[in-house]
């Protein structure tokens, strides 16, 4: 086993990032980190053809070492036409959720699915739930996504979500080996107030942020919300993309992306239209550094700062 030392310069400070590699060029994680990737596909308005892609990204991140796999968005059907989502709406108990199960199971890995068609409360309504899955296989917690994407994108479509779609309205942390997840969607990352919730009301020490965003304002706004979300939580974030061509009405941005509690990005596929992974180490003591260095959680104002009649 040789080990190759990477210094990461992007901290005000130097410090060597010691991995092992195993010899044949497959590095392992340093003791207090652990290996996760992120899934960037173009799903279709198949169900079996997006849970083979599926299939195929599980394989490529387990053998990459990796022990969550996030996927984006819509990774299981992607509709072509007006309510083909709705027709495809299952509950959580459906064939479609128990093939991901199976899935996590076999492969021995946990999977964040980003945005399951969730049936609703009534026929004209689904939910836009993000399902984490954990490596029995077993549904560790569902998340519906609160802010619904009712836009008219400057040059680009109208879209409103929230005339198929009902919002959810809970917030969702939960532990795991990858530390303490906070689960969002999409449109809720435009929402800092979210975020600030998951870090300092629910111990979030990596948020997911799964998404199918549009082309044009993933060009405008996409790295930037992000690398915003990580510096001021100083949170790990991974944001698994829909990227590409759907059909001939709806293309997603793509560029998937993990970026950590500094605002360095330290995964991203090399082409944001492309299917495949990026893969990274969460490392905690990277976590714990940047918040003792800069301690933001004791410098914020309590909630009755801002209430307060001045
Ligand atoms: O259509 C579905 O089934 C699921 N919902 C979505 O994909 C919605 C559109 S309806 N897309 C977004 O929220 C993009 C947000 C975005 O692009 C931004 O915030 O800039």
């Amino acid at each position: 086993m040789n080990f190759c030392l990477n210094t990461q310069l992007s901290f005000p400070y130097k410090f060597a990032v010691v991995s092992a590699s195993t010899g044949a060029g497959k590095s392992i994680p340093m003791a207090n980190s652990v290996r996760i990737a992120a899934a960037q596909m173009t799903s279709v308005n198949n169900l079996a053809v997006n849970f083979a892609t599926c299939s195929r990204l599980v394989k490529e991140a387990a053998s990459a070492g990796a022990k969550l796999l996030c996927f984006p968005e819509n990774f299981s059907f992607v509709g072509d036409l007006e309510g083909e989502s709705l027709k495809i709406a299952e509950p959580l108990d459906g064939p479609i959720m128990k093939g991901y199960c199976s899935l996590a199971r076999e492969s021995n890995i946990w999977l964040s699915l980003g945005g399951f068609q969730e049936k609703g409360s009534d026929d004209a309504h689904l939910r836009n739930t993000h399902v984490l899955i954990d490596d029995n296989g077993n549904i560790r917690s569902t998340y519906s996504k609160m802010h619904l994407f009712d836009v008219d994108v400057p040059g680009g479509a109208v879209y409103k979500e929230s005339s198929f779609t009902e919002a959810g309205k809970d917030i969702v942390a939960v532990d795991s080996p990858f530390g303490r997840l906070g689960v969002t969607v999409c449109y809720d990352l435009r929402f800092p107030e979210l975020y600030q919730q998951l870090r300092f009301n629910h111990d979030a020490q990596v948020l997911l942020v799964p998404a199918a965003f549009t082309t044009v304002t993933g060009q405008a706004h996409w790295e930037i919300l992000l690398r915003a979300r990580a510096i001021e939580t100083q949170c790990y974030v991974i944001a698994a993309a829909q990227a590409g061509k759907h059909n001939d009405k709806r293309e997603s941005y793509g560029d998937t992306l993990i970026i950590d509690p500094w605002g360095t990005i330290v995964g991203r596929l090399s082409d944001r239209s492309s299917t495949g992974i990026t893969v990274a180490d969460i490392d905690f003591s990277l976590i714990d550094s940047v918040r003792a260095k800069m301690p933001v959680s004791k410098h914020r104002k309590p909630a009755e700062f801002w209430n307060r009649s001045v």
